[in-house]
């Protein structure tokens, strides 16, 4: 098999939370993956699970505690001078969640094209830059006419999005990070975006990071699904393994908590508070034991590992196949 795109190697990061006598959260713990070129994967954990730190780590905006990300075979943290450069402005690009705080309120949203030219296209004459613009603006279901010379606000969060993605694609980058990118979008822009992002990688054979908390969003356009929890991946694979075939607990409960069109709420009784879950990242075991209906003494204990359960989907969980 060729090399992939990205490797992640046994990634960690810590960060150190509190002032006098602060604790440390693991918020990346000992995650391994790959991404291939052109292949769409989802990140996909509930809020504070890791995965936007993830993204930031290979985007080299954070730097790992322990672990390696290799870009086409070469670790990006010893990248410097030109390669460096390349790296953040050819290869990878990303688009976040909140597409106005993107943007310089001050500054027509042409200028979001500047920074890409500056650094990466220096020696573009205007003519060709005003051409690729257009061109990329085009790509992305938007008329330049319509949107070019118009500030932030005067523009839709659709609009704006669509004008990060262009601004990204301009570079015709190996690998996009799209963190949430479609959250604040209302439901039919959001299908178009994520339509783009496979059209993207079709045509481009960009890989994409798709980063969100939304299993739907996760299964419509990806390849490859991560599942986070606290840090660590519980489980991975080929999308529709993991969703026709969840093996992990906590996969499990996050696919059945997805809402159905068809149920409507109905009063189940008082809501209890959740217990709290002390000392969660000293468990030496399983980070899921303590929500976990099947933990046993060895699941508190012993950090399961990540085993191939079946091609091309992975687990952690002491009692998968145990029936
Ligand atoms: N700069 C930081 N300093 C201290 N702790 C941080 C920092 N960045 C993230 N964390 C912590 O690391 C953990 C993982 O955060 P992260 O933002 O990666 O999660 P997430 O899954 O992306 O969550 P969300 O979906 O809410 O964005 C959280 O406990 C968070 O509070």
């Amino acid at each position: 098999m060729s090399e992939p795109l990205v490797r992640i190697e046994h990634l960690t990061k810590l960060f150190t939370s509190g002032f006098i006598g602060g604790f440390q959260i693991r918020a990346v713990d000992d995650v391994s993956f790959n991404i291939r070129e052109g292949e769409i994967i989802s990140l996909v954990g509930e809020s504070g699970s890791g995965k936007t730190t993830v993204g930031k780590l290979i985007l080299r905006l954070l730097k790992p505690t322990s672990g390696r990300i290799l870009f086409r075979g070469e670790d990006i943290n010893e990248f410097k001078g030109d390669k460096l450069r390349k790296y953040y402005y050819k290869h990878v690009q990303a688009v976040f969640q909140d597409p106005f705080a993107s943007f310089n309120p001050l500054y027509p949203v042409d200028r979001a094209f500047d920074l890409v030219f500056e650094n990466f296209l220096p020696h573009t004459s205007r003519e060709k830059r005003e051409e690729l613009i257009a061109k990329s603006l085009e790509d992305v279901g938007l008329n330049p006419n319509e949107v070019l010379g118009k500030y932030p606000h005067q523009l839709s969060g659709g609009q704006l999005q669509r004008i990060l993605i262009a601004r990204a694609l301009l570079v015709e980058p190996s690998l996009l990070v799209a963190d949430e990118a479609v959250s604040m979008l209302d439901a039919s822009t959001r299908i178009d975006v994520l339509n783009l992002l496979g059209e993207v990688r079709d045509k481009l054979r960009t890989s994409v990071l798709f980063v969100t908390h939304d299993l739907a969003l996760g299964y419509y356009i990806s390849d490859t699904t991560l599942i986070m929890y606290r840090g660590r991946l519980v489980e991975f694979g080929d999308t529709e393994k993991v969703f026709k075939n969840p093996l992990h607990p906590y996969t499990k409960m996050l696919l059945e908590s997805v809402p159905d069109l068809n149920v409507k709420w109905e009063f189940k009784g008082e809501i209890k508070p959740e217990e709290e879950e002390k000392g969660i990242y000293e468990i030496t075991g399983c980070n899921y034991a303590p929500r976990c209906p099947l933990a046993t003494d060895k699941c508190w204990k012993v950090r399961p590992k990540v085993i191939e359960f079946e091609k091309k989907h992975w687990v952690a969980c002491h009692r998968t196949g145990e029936g």
